[in-house]
């Protein structure tokens, strides 16, 4: 594998002593992380470790009880909420678990939102998109005729149209068949090599673990190299 660009020495995402806790369960105690640019982390994880969560804090959308998160030399969690906002209309692509495709705009409107919020151009780039996630030629359907892994694909293709800073990607090839998988995965280091852009990805797909850069495991107490590696 290349290794990621480093043109910025300066780290791209820097998470240090995160911690969160409902009442007074801790879900995480002492998460830290530092992210180059242009690189793919993978994070694994047993079921409701908090691996959403985590993302949730990097993104601002929820908040932490201890720590901080550095993006591009800002403090996440210490923004307002219009500057988080903004922050992830400009510097992040989020896949949610869930996709949060919008059902009343076509999928070629749904890939260009990012674009159309920031006043940019869409030009070829959302066609581009659609057709490297493997969706060429159908911008124009509603996401009701799409099938659940082409509406993943969908949210994946939104996350990266504008060429974020970071891209969080919450189980990115759950839903696919291995092609699709691999096409997503060629798309996410696509964007990592050619752009800079860093991901992070929360996966239980060791093939998708592959292709990242780094492999880390979220538990407890922190983040950790996985006892198989
Ligand atoms: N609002 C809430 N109140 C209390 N507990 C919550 C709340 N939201 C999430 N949790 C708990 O926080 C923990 C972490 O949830 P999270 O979805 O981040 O886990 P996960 O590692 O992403 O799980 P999975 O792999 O199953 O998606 C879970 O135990 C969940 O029950």
């Amino acid at each position: 594998m290349n290794a990621p660009p480093s043109a910025d020495p300066a780290p791209l995402l820097t998470v240090s002593g995160l911690a969160k806790r409902y009442g007074d369960a801790f879900i995480f105690s002492d998460v830290s992380l530092v992210m180059a640019r242009g690189e793919l982390v993978a994070l694994l994880g047993e079921s409701g470790v908090g691996k959403s969560t985590l993302l949730n804090c990097v993104a601002g959308l929820d908040t932490a009880d201890a720590g901080s998160v550095t993006l591009a030399g800002r403090d996440v969690l210490g923004l307002s909420e219009p500057e988080a906002a903004r922050l992830r209309r400009e510097d992040l692509g989020f896949v949610f678990q869930a996709f949060h495709v919008l059902p009343h705009l076509s999928v070629a409107d749904n890939v260009g939102l990012p674009l159309q919020l920031l006043g940019r151009p869409r030009g070829d780039r959302v066609d581009r998109m659609l057709a490297a996630v493997g969706l060429g030629g159908l911008g124009d359907r509603a996401p009701r005729q799409l099938s659940g892994g082409q509406l993943q694909r969908v949210a994946i293709a939104r996350a990266l149209v504008h060429e974020p800073a970071l891209v969080l990607a919450d189980e990115p090839t759950g839903n696919l068949d291995p092609r699709s998988a691999g096409l997503v995965m060629d798309v996410l280091v696509d964007a990592a090599r050619r752009t800079g852009g860093g991901v992070l990805m929360v996966t239980h797909s060791p093939p998708a673990a592959a292709r990242c850069d780094r492999v880390l495991e979220l538990t407890a107490q922190g983040v950790r190299l996985p006892v198989s590696s």
